[in-house]
């Protein structure tokens, strides 16, 4: 499959020609035009995922002209192609929406950069919007494209609108209660309540009185008659989280209301009536806990129903830089802020376990974003929090980190990234600095004070 479909928009033959190829062997689909009239007929039959646009075409020649018809190409990424004398040009090309722009003559090797972070870019927010778009609320939430995910979508959209009960297993922080509260807006007790316990936080002895209320007088400090959690579910969803966690003697009580539909509360003599759906779930391998006495099998059919599995974030790597785009934008409308990571700070995220899951990488991202400054979060914010992060082979690093000596530990760091970049892109500086989101001026400033032989 071709990574994307490209429409380069320049009249030098010989740089299309030269461009194309280039392309061609990265895997892209590419069309060309000389011109805006020639582009736009291209583009009514090859929908392009990117454009390459070379602000000066003929007839014209005018670049004016050329960023008044932008509007027209702006739901893709555009990318200027500019010469040096047109710099001011670019950005203001920048400033009507275009995505970037690359300086003739073109490095290949950094339009390749440019290109792949446009469409990576480009396909995430479309997927969001999809996702945004998505008419089903509850299930808007459930950030992810993985097979998995979609798998999990699926299913809740089917069996959401029943009233079967269902046991959400998996590891802790995969999205349990996310899922469960899905399932409920989407069903037919969408306006009633979602009453959610976390039966392992709740002492046991408090457990009965809290899940079926009591009436005054049924011990001491019972001074008057106290719904329970099952009342105030009625009519909608009793979330039982951590079921696995809930006392031998509670698990008989639970087992009774869900054979009878019905309870009383603690020291009370009428039978109360309930209508919900129970949705439970656990992290705990219930036949397990079954096997070892520590939870009635019973119970444990009675809660089953359909079982629903979630999968660790490591096994659906995929899903990772939506998470992350997903929970930036929430921490911007909350802060007010714009804030992006660049590339180094992405890649640890990409690359890390994240064994607590999408808990953890939604923690992670918040206290790096809390201490991030400029509106970028770069590996420096990064290794502030986790000085882990900082490679074995920089161990003094870690250790001013560790003393709080910020100045040089950032001035290390700095190298150390400068380094790096270098390395990545095997001795091109112009790549390094856009690596590094700096200027190529800036770069050299650094490479000069640092007095670094690279
Ligand atoms: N697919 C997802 N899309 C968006 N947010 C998610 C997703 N999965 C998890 N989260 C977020 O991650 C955090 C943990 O999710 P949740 O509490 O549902 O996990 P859990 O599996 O129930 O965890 P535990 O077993 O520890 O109770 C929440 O802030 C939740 O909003």
């Amino acid at each position: 499959m071709a990574n994307g479909r490209i429409l380069l928009i320049d009249d030098e033959p010989a740089f299309r020609q030269l461009a194309q190829s280039w392309l061609q062997g990265s895997g892209y689909l590419v069309q060309t035009a000389a011109d805006l009239d020639s582009a736009r007929a291209a583009l009514s039959g090859f929908d392009a995922d990117l454009i390459l646009l070379d602000l000066s075409l003929p007839p014209e020649f005018d670049p004016q002209h050329t960023l008044a018809a932008l509007a027209e190409f702006n739901s893709r990424p555009v990318i200027i192609l500019t010469g040096h004398a047109e710099r001011q040009l670019a950005l203001d090309a920048i400033a009507l929406g275009a995505w970037d722009f690359i300086a003739k003559p073109v490095d290949p090797d950094l339009l390749a950069v440019v290109i792949k972070r446009a469409l990576s870019k480009h396909q995430l927010d479309t997927e969001l919007k999809q996702l945004k778009q998505h008419n089903t609320a509850g299930v808007a939430r459930l950030i992810g494209v993985s097979a998995p995910m979609e798998a999990m979508r699926t299913l809740i959209q089917r069996i959401a609108p029943t009233d079967v009960r269902v046991l959400v297993t998996g590891p802790s922080g995969t999205g349990k209660e996310v899922i469960s509260k899905a399932l409920h807006e989407l069903s037919r007790r969408g306006a009633q309540p979602f009453v959610s316990v976390h039966c392992g936080a709740i002492p046991a002895d408090l457990l009965e009185s809290e899940l079926f209320g009591y009436v005054k007088g049924a011990f001491t400090g019972a001074d008057k008659d106290r719904p329970g959690l099952l009342k105030l579910a009625d009519g909608g969803t009793l979330f039982l989280d951590e079921i696995g966690e809930m006392p031998l003697p509670m698990q008989v009580k639970l087992l009774r209301v869900l054979q009878e539909g019905t309870f009383f509360a603690v020291g009370g003599r009428e039978q109360q009536k309930i209508d919900l759906r129970l949705i439970s779930a656990t992290n705990a391998n219930l036949p397990d806990l079954v096997n070892k006495g520590l939870f009635r099998a019973d119970l444990y059919y009675r809660i089953k129903g359909i079982t629903l599995e979630t999968t660790a974030l490591s096994e659906r790597r995929q899903d990772i830089p939506l998470l992350l785009q997903f929970f930036l934008e929430q921490h911007m409308r909350l802060q007010g802020q714009s804030l992006r990571l660049d590339s180094t700070a992405l890649s640890w995220f990409l690359q890390r376990d994240w064994p607590g899951n999408v808990r953890e990488l939604k923690n992670t991202l918040e206290s790096v974003a809390a201490v991030a400054q400029g509106g970028v979060i770069s590996m420096a914010d990064i290794s502030l929090l986790h000085p882990e992060a900082v490679n074995a082979g920089h161990a003094e690093l870690a250790t001013d980190v560790n003393n709080l000596q910020l100045e040089p530990a950032v001035q290390q760091l700095e190298i150390r990234l400068i380094k790096q970049a270098m390395l990545q892109s095997k001795g091109n500086k112009s790549l390094a600095a856009r690596l590094l989101g700096l200027s190529r001026q800036g770069l050299l400033k650094k490479i000069d004070r640092y007095q670094l032989s690279v």
